[in-house]
């Protein structure tokens, strides 16, 4: 593999210097190319479309190189792959498209590691801007590469180049000293090209000061190398300049000479200044020698020759300027994409914001809500303690006067309608004012919870029991008849008789005496059965106490009794 790239090194040295063996070291490397690796292919590939570029087939190299530039993913290579690409299209004259590779292919300088390389990127870009007139930018390209040139032949180039924009931007300025530099630098190069345009340019100058001789006498002293070059253009433009020297200075048959030597070229020169000069040479030579047939033959050539040229450098600007407009275009074409790129950001960025509002609104709903069911269910709480603390007797957790009431009354209301009896006992503790005297109000207190204990316990879910007075209760008995609630009576009297008074530290006694009724017997009227009842009480306390005695139709106080003992 390593064998390959020495061989790749190789054949890339020599393949402007020494065409023959680029050539030779080319199908070598082309016979081995099923051991190459992908990146020395790539380098393989860009050298064929140099090769082909070379050989003038500019389409082909184009077509490679291109193709180059999109599989490759080395940057240097598509730098000198793009580099190529210009240089075939200028070549062909396609300024547009050479234009359009050169703006692709410049920004990637900077990705180019190797500092000659890149050099060689940039001289393109100045040749290419010198070529369709545009000297400010070949100025500045050049300038680049002589800020800090790698090679003396990049130093030979660059110099040659500004020369050349600066000659045409009329800012070569007076010193000879700058051009012949240029000039001494390609010759030690050894490049006979750039050298020789170097010396044309000096010999302008000393034309410009009117040191005609002078000037044709540098230009003659290098023929031979120059018609070495084989080069049209150079020689087309060398011809041209010594035969306006020579007409100039009254030598009409070397004027003649060397203006034909120059149009000899016109094949390779088409479109040039040097060919226009040497077709208006001859015409001023046959004008001076008095012959119109010549004259009229050597002005119609100059004039097509000058509108050619005229339209050539018409069609380079406009080259220019067309590029130059659809770059703009697509500068603003990206600055639109960003502009809008960041209304799109700002757009989800208020979105992100009205989300988060969203949900901190959300949150802070579901935080009052919470808030607001806490304190209902607080508030509900205390209202139901509060209830009961309003309706619950203190001492013995049973219904107070007034609830009991309340109570009995929609009882009785409801089975006023449905037309169930309801039965209403009352009773009252029996000497209870000696308990307190005797054994103190707390054993008085105490009976009176174990006696409301007793009696609730006998009662059934739908019974109301209350506590009416200091030692007086009474119990309504929902469907309860007569012989039901007398029967209740009883039970209570019997569980009262029965209670413990141990727990007080006391033992002693207790009893009540009870009152009954019925609302078929009393009417559904609480008042009217509570009178009745408490009637029946006190018949019960004269009677001797510790007794139940019921009530009967037609007594209002006194009635029917059953006396019993407990
Ligand atoms: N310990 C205690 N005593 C109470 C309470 N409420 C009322 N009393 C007392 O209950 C007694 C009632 O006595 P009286 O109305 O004279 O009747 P009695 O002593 O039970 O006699 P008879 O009813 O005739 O059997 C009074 O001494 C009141 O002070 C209470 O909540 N606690």
């Amino acid at each position: 593999a390593s064998q390959f790239d020495v061989l790749l090194d190789r054949a890339d040295a020599v393949r402007s210097s020494d065409p023959a063996s680029f050539q030779k070291r080319l199908a070598q490397l082309n016979a081995l190319i099923a051991q190459a690796s992908p990146a020395q292919r790539d380098r393989l590939a860009y050298l064929n479309a140099y090769s082909q570029a070379y050989a003038g087939h500019f389409d082909v190299a184009i077509a490679q190189a291109q193709r180059l530039i999109e599989t490759t993913e080395d940057v240097s290579l598509q730098y000198r792959a793009g580099a190529l690409i210009v240089n075939s299209h200028a070549a062909m004259r396609q300024f547009v498209e050479g234009l359009r590779q050169l703006e692709q292919m410049l920004p990637l300088a900077d990705k180019v590691g190797d500092p000659d390389l890149r050099q060689q990127g940039l001289a393109v870009a100045a040749v290419l801007y010198n070529q369709i007139g545009q000297y400010e930018l070949g100025l500045r390209y050049a300038d680049q590469i002589l800020a800090a040139p790698t090679s003396g032949r990049a130093e030979c180039y660059a110099g040659m180049l500004k020369l050349e924009a600066s000659l045409h931007l009329g800012v070569l300025g007076e010193e000879d000293a700058p051009v012949m530099q240029v000039i001494e630098r390609c010759r030690v190069q050894h490049e006979a090209v750039w050298t020789n345009l170097s010396r044309a340019i000096l010999a302008r100058k000393w034309a410009a000061r009117g040191e005609r001789r002078k000037a044709a006498a540098l230009l003659q002293e290098h023929a031979a190398e120059v018609a070495a070059t084989r080069y049209p253009r150079l020689i087309g433009e060398i011809e041209s300049l010594q035969a306006e020297f020579m007409l100039a200075e009254g030598d009409v048959d070397g004027a003649e000479r060397h203006a034909r030597a120059s149009i000899a070229q016109s094949s390779g020169m088409a479109n040039s200044l040097p060919l226009v000069m040497a077709h208006r040479t001859l015409y001023d030579i046959a004008a001076r020698r008095n012959d119109p047939v010549a004259a009229l033959h050597h002005y119609r050539n100059y004039a097509e020759s000058d509108k050619a040229y005229l339209n050539d450098v018409k069609a380079r600007e406009l080259s220019y300027q067309i590029v130059r407009q659809e770059t703009l275009q697509k500068n603003q074409q990206i600055e639109l994409l960003n502009r809008r790129n960041e209304v799109l950001e700002l757009e989800k960025r208020v979105d992100r914001a009205a989300a988060r509002n969203t949900q901190l609104i959300a949150a802070l709903l579901a935080t009052l809500l919470a808030f607001i069911g806490y304190f209902a269910y607080k508030t509900k709480r205390m209202q139901m303690s509060f209830r009961r603390l309003a309706e619950t007797d203190a001492l013995t957790g049973i219904s107070n006067r007034h609830h009991f009431t309340r109570q009995a009354e929609e009882a009785l209301a409801f089975c006023a309608r449905s037309g169930q009896d309801v039965g209403l006992i009352m009773f009252d503790l029996d000497h209870f004012k000696q308990i307190n005297d005797l054994y103190g109000h707390v054993t008085g207190d105490f009976v009176l919870r174990q006696v409301a204990q007793a009696c609730r316990a006998c009662c059934r879910r739908n019974d109301r029991i209350g506590r009416i007075g200091g030692e007086e209760f009474a119990i309504l008995l929902i469907g309860a008849d007569l012989a039901a609630a007398t029967r209740m009576a009883q039970v209570c009297c019997e569980k009262i008789a029965a209670v413990d008074t141990q727990g007080s530290g006391h033992t002693f006694g207790v009893s009540a005496s009870f009152g009954v009724t019925t609302a078929s017997l009393s009417g559904y009227d609480l008042t009217r059965l509570l009178s009745h009842a408490d009637g029946m009480l006190y018949c019960s306390k004269r009677e001797g106490r510790n007794r139940v005695s019921v009530y009967c139709a037609g007594q209002p106080e006194e009635g029917a009794e059953l006396a019993r003992t407990a």
